[in-house]
C-alpha cells in the first residue's frame, strides 16, 4: 500500500492511515446520558470517542465537567478520547462560557491525563492556540486544530491555507469538515485532502458532510484522512454512517489493494 507515512500514536495506539481510524462522538447532555451513549459506543470497539462538550448542558460547573470525564474515561477503559466544545459559528451548540472561560476549562482538562486529544478552532485568537499548544505539549495531548463550515466548501486554495495554518501552529493534526453543494465540492474536499497529505507534515483529517460528503468519510482515508466520524448511538453532524457500515466498506477496500 503505497500512501501515508504519517503516524500518530495516541495512548500506545498508531494511527497510520492503513485503515481509517474511526470515532464516534458522545453528545450527550447530563451525565446520565452520557453514560447511556457510552455503554452502547464502547461496545463498538471504536478506535476513538469524541466527547462533544458543547451539548453538556452543565459546563459551567467545573466539578461536573470532571466528574463526567472520570466516568466516561473509566468506561471508556483504553479507548482514547478526543474532547471537543464546538462553536456556534462552526456547527456547535451554545454554551455559557466566552472564549477565555472555555480555555480555562480545556487546560484544566487536559491537564487531568484524562483525554488524549483536544480540538480547537482555527478562528480562535492566536494567544489561545499558542497557550494550548503550550499545555497540550506539556501534558502530552494531541491537539488537533479545526476548521468547519455546515453552509459550503472553500475552495481548494482556502481549504490548503488552513492547512498550512495549522501546521504553523504545530498542531499534531489538522481537521477540516465542509458541506458540499454538489459532487464537485465532494472533489475539492478530496483533492484537498491528497494534496495537504503530501504536502504537509501533520496528519489530516478532511470531511466532505451530508448525503453527498459521506462518500469521504468511507474513502477520505485512501486520499490521506487518518480519522473518520461515524454513528455509534447519535450522530454528530450531516452524513455520518452507522460504524458498522463504515467497517464494512473499508473492509471491502482493504481487500482490494
Ligand atoms: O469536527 C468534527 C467532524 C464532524 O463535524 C463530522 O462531520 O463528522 C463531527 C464532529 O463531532 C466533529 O467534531
Amino acid at each position: 500500500m503505497e500512501r501515508n507515512s504519517k503516524e500518530l500514536t495516541v495512548k500506545g495506539k498508531v494511527i497510520d492511515g492503513q485503515s481509517p481510524a474511526i470515532c464516534l462522538p458522545l453528545i450527550g447532555t447530563n451525565e446520565e446520558e452520557l453514560i447511556r451513549e457510552l455503554k452502547t459506543i464502547v461496545a463498538q470497539e471504536p478506535d476513538l470517542i469524541e466527547w462533544r462538550g458543547d451539548f453538556f448542558e452543565k459546563l459551567d460547573e467545573e466539578a461536573k465537567v470532571m466528574d463526567a470525564l472520570l466516568k466516561i474515561k473509566d468506561l471508556a477503559g483504553e479507548i482514547p478520547i478526543l474532547f471537543t466544545i464546538r462553536s456556534v459559528t462552526e456547527g456547535g451548540e451554545p454554551i455559557p462560557l466566552n472564549e477565555e472561560a472555555k480555555v480555562h476549562l480545556l487546560t484544566r482538562l487536559i491537564e487531568t491525563g484524562k483525554i488524549e486529544l483536544v480540538d480547537y478552532e482555527l478562528h480562535n485568537e492566536s494567544r489561545y492556540i499558542e497557550h494550548l499548544r503550550e499545555v497540550t505539549r506539556s501534558h502530552d495531548v494531541k491537539l488537533m486544530v479545526s476548521y468547519h463550515n455546515f453552509e459550503q466548501t472553500p475552495p481548494l486554495e482556502s481549504l490548503f491555507e488552513k492547512g498550512e495554518q495549522a501546521e504553523q501552529y504545530e498542531a499534531d493534526l489538522v481537521k477540516f469538515a465542509v458541506m458540499p453543494d454538489d459532487m464537485k465540492d465532494v472533489l475539492v474536499v478530496l483533492e484537498a485532502t491528497h494534496s495537504l497529505d503530501s504536502y504537509l507534515r501533520i496528519p489530516v483529517v478532511a470531511i466532505s458532510m451530508g448525503g453527498n460528503g459521506s462518500i469521504s468519510r468511507m474513502f477520505g482515508w485512501r486520499f490521506g484522512s487518518m480519522i473518520t466520524f461515524a454513528v455509534g448511538h447519535q450522530s454528530s453532524a450531516p452524513g455520518q454512517i452507522p460504524l458498522e457500515d463504515l467497517r464494512t466498506v473499508v473492509g471491502i477496500i482493504k481487500k482490494s489493494l
